[in-house]
């Protein structure tokens, strides 16, 4: 009878804040060719010569501003997230890192050494993107074949359209909303244009943006991860019973000089004031822990541009982290898979 168990997998955080550890991290997350998808000598040229001689030092400045006395936030959230699905769950649960450590193959190890030998891959992303699920499935199956060939995995795929993800994140917007706001803001994660572009085989989203934003699931649009999060938007709204005309959509953290996907968060928040919104909500549902990216760039340094474009208000909403209704949602959608076991 074979024994199952799941690996909750994030993105992963440098080891510590020193320089030398987050420039180590940047060079394993950045030489990932699903991140910065250029031929290997134009990507080490990029990365090496150019991106790793400056950044390191200001990205760790960064860290420090949000690290805690037990690490870096997106690892101590997972770890919650592990601890409290555990409790509910009579299967072992461990994390796995896509970057730096814990790693995905020392989360393997640790549920093999406790006799697992099919186990329930959680990618942490609600939406696809080749920089995310696809990397880290890809990852796992390298891992797999190369450690563990009698192990089998079974991956959870993107869950933007599942209603109780959907039910869950709005409940919890609902819950932190301030009284009085003029807009709700939307931010996701953004991936450079051609990302997009290559996961459509039929190029519509790159001649036709409402289409690629409006239609309904078709085969250019099934792995699209801008039309998945405008779709995660336009559900998340009417389930809040929010109006579109309060609500706006923007991707953040965007990296280097190619065409990202627009538009973007940090001119949205300088501009939208002259427009008359002074009271701002916002939410970034491309995480569901928060990390650098939402403590540092939106509640601090987005903060500080929608006050200087004339903002009087704004309110940072946390992602789900360890909240119960959204460990719930994690469990039910491992044991979906747990389940599907028997069916292979
Ligand atoms: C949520 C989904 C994410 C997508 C899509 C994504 C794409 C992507 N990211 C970079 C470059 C960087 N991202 C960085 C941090 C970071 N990114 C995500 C998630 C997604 N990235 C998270 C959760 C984090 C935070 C990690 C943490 O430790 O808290 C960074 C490092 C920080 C920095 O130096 O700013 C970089 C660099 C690219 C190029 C990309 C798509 C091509
Ligand atoms: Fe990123
Ligand atoms: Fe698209």
């Amino acid at each position: 009878m074979a024994n199952k168990g799941i690996l909750l997998v994030n993105l992963g955080s440098p080891k510590s804040t020193e320089v030398k550890d987050v420039k180590e991290y940047l060079d394993e997350f950045l030489m990932d060719e699903k991140v910065i998808d250029y031929r290997w000598i134009f990507r080490a040229l990029l990365v090496r010569g150019i991106i790793l001689n400056t950044r390191p030092a200001k990205s760790a400045e960064a860290y420090k501003t949000v690290w805690t006395d037990e690490g870096s936030p997106l690892v101590v959230i997972t770890e919650k997230i592990q601890k409290k699905l555990q409790k509910l769950v009579d299967v072992p649960v461990e994390i796995g890192m896509r970057y730096a450590q814990p790693s995905i193959e020392a989360g393997i190890q640790k549920l093999v050494d406790q006799g697992v030998t099919e186990i329930v891959l959680f990618p942490l992303y609600p939406q696809y993107a080749m920089s995310t699920t696809e990397t880290v499935i890809e990852k796992a199956e390298e891992v797999r074949k190369k450690k563990f060939p009698t192990v089998k995995i079974n991956y959870i795929q993107p869950f933007y359209d599942r209603e109780i993800y959907i039910n869950c994140l709005a409940e919890s917007i609902k819950e932190k909303l301030p009284e009085n706001f003029d807009a709700l803001q939307f931010s996701y994660h953004g991936v450079p244009e051609r990302h997009i572009y290559k996961t459509d085989p039929s190029n519509t989203c790159k001649i036709d943006d409402a289409n690629c934003i409006n239609s309904k699931i078709e085969a250019h649009n099934a792995r699209c991860y801008r039309h998945q999060c405008y779709k995660t938007t336009e559900t998340v709204i009417a389930k809040m019973g929010l109006p579109k005309e309060k609500t706006i959509v923007s991707f953040q953290s965007r990296l280097g000089k190619d065409k990202w996907i627009e538009p973007y968060t940090d001119e949205t928040l300088e501009t939208i004031p002259k427009k008359g919104i002074k009271n701002l909500a916002i939410v970034c549902p491309a995480f569901v822990s928060d990390c650098l990216e939402t403590l540092e760039e939106i509640s601090v340094e987005g903060k500080e541009q929608f006050l200087h474009g004339g903002g009087e208000n704004f309110h940072y909403i946390p992602c789900l982290n360890d909240e119960d209704r959204w460990i719930e949602v994690v469990k039910t959608l491992c044991e979906e898979k747990l389940n599907e076991f028997y069916f292979v």
